[in-house]
């Protein structure tokens, strides 16, 4: 049987061959630029298979761009069609850390180059394209969009307060959530760890309103730690149950109580700052924030979302007129988070925490460890986040704490809770000095 070959043949040099080779003999069918006479001869065709396919095959546009960021184009040197998922060099540089901060705005100085977000916002929406500016802007990073987009009062509002803006809004009337409020509410919780014959928490009760701070003090060991890990979802209750329960104005209960998951629970642990990040060189505080952040979504909402929340964390709007939140506007977000102060460490602790939006925020002796000065910081910082989020703080600083204090409870020891209002014992002065000292001394005994 006789079999036939059909080569297309490429010189680097720029010649081109075109052989037909048959099991019998080889000849040049047609050739371009110099005879290739001497090497078609001193090369005769190896058997490379009926059908030898021309170079890699030509990609359509599309599938050349990063599919991190829309305005870059992936070096088509060797493309690789079965790979879904091409990143152009810098955001494949800076896979580790995050997708690179193209907006496909000419005029973005190096210098300014956003850090969070990519995609292209020049074709996007006003709404979106002002959001997103702002989200920019509160990250110490300022977006050079073309033309410069300044919110009408009725938008920054809505912004300000977190809802969308729609058209109403625009009309002026801006839509409220559904009247009511919700209340975190514990229900007869007892809690004994696996292997062990004794409870640690006993039948526990305790209703926080949304938006209200509560505060759990008592001695050293009774358990406060052990509620808010509980709380937290970082350990089950052995008995009763946590959950959120929405009312309306008449105190009447809307619906079913939903149980209170770990995802919409933030923690600040005792000394967070032992927690954060190991040294690396490319630690810096925006990485600390965004640590926990879903690395492979590349959805250009999805990160808007989290620029929007970033922005809510760290600061409330770029103008003075606003409170800032955090108060992380002072400080670089490219900063070793090792070299800040005690009191950014902790205001970075609970910027990492807001980022996720939490409908409660636990916080364990968030003043301890402090200076003066970083305590009444830290204090000033409390009493902003109360406005828009629900707070429990386990606290020995009762008198410093005292005025953002709305309801508290004394934890006894063997895990039973009582509440105990502060403003009953502030009435003669010196009285939660003593309860400071009755249980700073406990702890000391402790010891
Ligand atoms: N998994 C566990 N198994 C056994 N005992 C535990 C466990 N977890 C905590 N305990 C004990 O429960 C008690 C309460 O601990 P917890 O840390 O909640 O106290 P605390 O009130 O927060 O104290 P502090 O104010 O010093 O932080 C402690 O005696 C502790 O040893």
């Amino acid at each position: 049987m006789m079999m036939m070959w059909h080569i297309d043949v490429w010189d680097p040099r720029g010649f081109h061959a075109d052989f037909v080779a048959t099991s019998d003999k080889t000849e040049i069918k047609t050739t371009e630029g110099p005879k290739l006479n001497g090497f078609a001869q001193s090369s005769p065709p190896r058997r490379l298979g009926p059908i030898l396919k021309p170079g890699p095959p030509k990609l359509p546009s599309s599938r050349l761009r990063c599919c991190a960021c829309p305005y870059s184009r992936v070096q088509p040197t060797r493309p690789k069609p079965h790979r879904r998922r091409r990143r152009c060099r810098r955001c494949r540089r800076r896979r580790r850390v995050r997708p690179c901060g193209n907006l496909g705005s000419s005029a973005a100085s190096p210098s300014l180059r956003p850090r969070v977000l990519c995609g292209g916002l020049r074709d996007a929406p006003t709404g979106r394209r002002l959001r997103v500016e702002l989200a920019m802007q509160a990250v110490g990073t300022a977006a050079a969009f073309s033309p410069a987009v300044t919110p009408s009062p009725a938008r920054r509002r809505a912004v300000d307060s977190g809802r969308r803006f729609s058209r109403s809004c625009r009309s002026g009337r801006v839509s409220v959530s559904a009247a009511g409020y919700s209340q975190l509410e514990v229900r007869r919780v007892s809690y004994r760890p696996p292997g062990t014959e004794q409870n640690l928490l006993n039948e526990i009760s305790l209703n926080l309103k949304e938006k209200s701070f509560g505060l759990l003090f008592g001695r050293s060991g009774s358990g406060k730690t052990t509620l808010l890990q509980l709380l937290a979802g970082l350990s089950e209750p052995t008995h009763g149950t946590i959950c959120i329960q929405k009312y309306n104005d008449s105190g009447n209960p809307m619906g079913p109580p939903e149980l209170l998951t770990a995802q919409r629970v933030g923690i600040v642990f005792q000394f967070p700052e032992r927690f954060e990040l190991p040294l690396s060189p490319l630690n810096t505080v925006l990485e600390e924030i965004t640590f926990g952040w879903p690395r492979q979504n590349t959805d250009f909402l999805f990160r808007e979302k989290l620029a929007l929340k970033l922005q809510n964390a760290i600061n409330s709007v770029v103008t003075n007129d606003y409170p800032s939140k955090v108060g992380l506007n002072g400080i670089s977000l490219e900063e070793d988070p090792q070299s800040l102060s005690g009191g950014f460490k902790r205001r970075l602790a609970l910027a990492i925490q807001l980022v996720q939006t939490p409908d409660l925020l636990l916080l364990d002796e968030p003043l301890a460890g402090l200076d003066w000065k970083a305590r009444a910081d830290v204090v000033n910082l409390l009493k902003d986040l109360k406005k828009d989020h629900t707070i429990l703080a386990v606290s020995h600083d009762l008198r410093e704490l005292y005025p953002l204090v709305d309801r508290s409870w004394r934890m006894e020891m063997g895990g039973v809770l009582k509440e105990e209002a502060l403003s009953l014992q502030i009435k003669d002065g010196r009285r939660l000095q003593e309860v400071e000292t009755d249980i700073l001394c406990a702890a000391n005994v402790g010891q």
